[in-house]
């Protein structure tokens, strides 16, 4: 089976620092990964890269067989890859309902026309509907985004990022700023929401990483060091280097994938 997202040789240079150094990765349908790596790795800059809001110097990204490396976002995402912007593409003044509304109408074009956009309303308002339902918020339908707490507004942004249908969802460190509880739950609710989707996750939390990811690539000084599943990523030398060399600064990449061995 091909992979539903294939990156090939992948560079980027800001001015001439070159700061993705030639990635590979291969990513199946239906699978779940997570990119972890040390602070300032790339891996921001990889999804920057996937995702059009950067262009690749070289190298290559497809999408289900199609080149999009160099497109713009909406383009991207018209072809079925939604990517999460932490919390940024919220509407503040706006309820959580119409939030996710206005997320089901835009990637389908509806935004533009008026009529066609009055005779979808009934089947945008069944989506949204669903999506309240999926992200947990049906109790605050009616409160504006920004009335929200900070984890209800990264729930919402989860389902304004899904309600496109993309089958290729990419969540940029989906429970940064979350309490452990708050975390837990939120793992739930991302699994939940990307049954039967491939997810590309970037993310710190090795709770997370461990309780979510199918496989995990290591990213380091722009390169990927290791793609596999979770128990060979933590028995693996280079990844434990890696981490233990930045948590000489800052212990705690470190401990927490040590203590993702329990
Ligand atoms: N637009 C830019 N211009 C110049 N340098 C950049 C730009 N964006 C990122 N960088 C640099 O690229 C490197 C990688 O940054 P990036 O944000 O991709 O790392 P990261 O792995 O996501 O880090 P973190 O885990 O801290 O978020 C950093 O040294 C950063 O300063």
């Amino acid at each position: 089976m091909a992979p539903i997202l294939e990156i090939k040789q992948l560079t980027k240079k800001f001015g001439q620092t070159e700061i993705i150094r030639g990635i590979d990765l291969a990513v199946n349908e239906g699978e779940r990964v997570a990119v972890i790596g040390p602070n300032g790795a790339g891996k921001s800059t990889l999804f920057n890269l996937i995702s059009g809001r950067l262009t690749p110097t070289s190298g290559e990204v497809l999408l289900a067989g199609q080149s999009i490396g160099g497109k713009p976002p909406y383009a991207i995402n018209r072809l079925g890859l939604a990517r999460s912007f932490q919390i940024t593409n919220l509407f503040g003044k706006l309820s959580v309902f119409d939030n996710l509304r206005c997320a089901t109408l835009w990637p389908q074009g509806y935004g533009y026309t008026f009529w066609r956009f009055l005779a979808n309303l009934h089947d945008a308002n069944a989506r949204a509907e669903e999506l309240l339902q999926m992200v947990g918020l049906t109790a605050k339908r009616e409160v504006l985004a920004m009335n929200l707490t900070y984890a209800e507004q990264r729930a919402l942004e989860i389902g304004v990022t899904i309600a496109g249908g993309a089958q290729v969802i990419l969540l940029d460190e989906p429970t940064a700023g979350m309490s452990n509880v708050e975390t837990e739950h939120f793992t739930q609710l991302i699994r939940r929401v990307t049954e039967g989707k491939t997810l590309l996750t970037v993310e710190h939390d090795m709770g997370v990483v461990f309780g979510l990811a199918d496989r995990i690539a290591v990213v380091v000084y722009g390169q990927v060091i290791a793609f596999d599943e979770p128990a060979a990523i933590q028995a693996n030398p280079q990844v434990q280097a890696a981490y233990l060399g930045e948590a000489h600064g800052t212990q705690a990449t470190g401990d927490a994938l040590a203590a993702s061995e329990g």
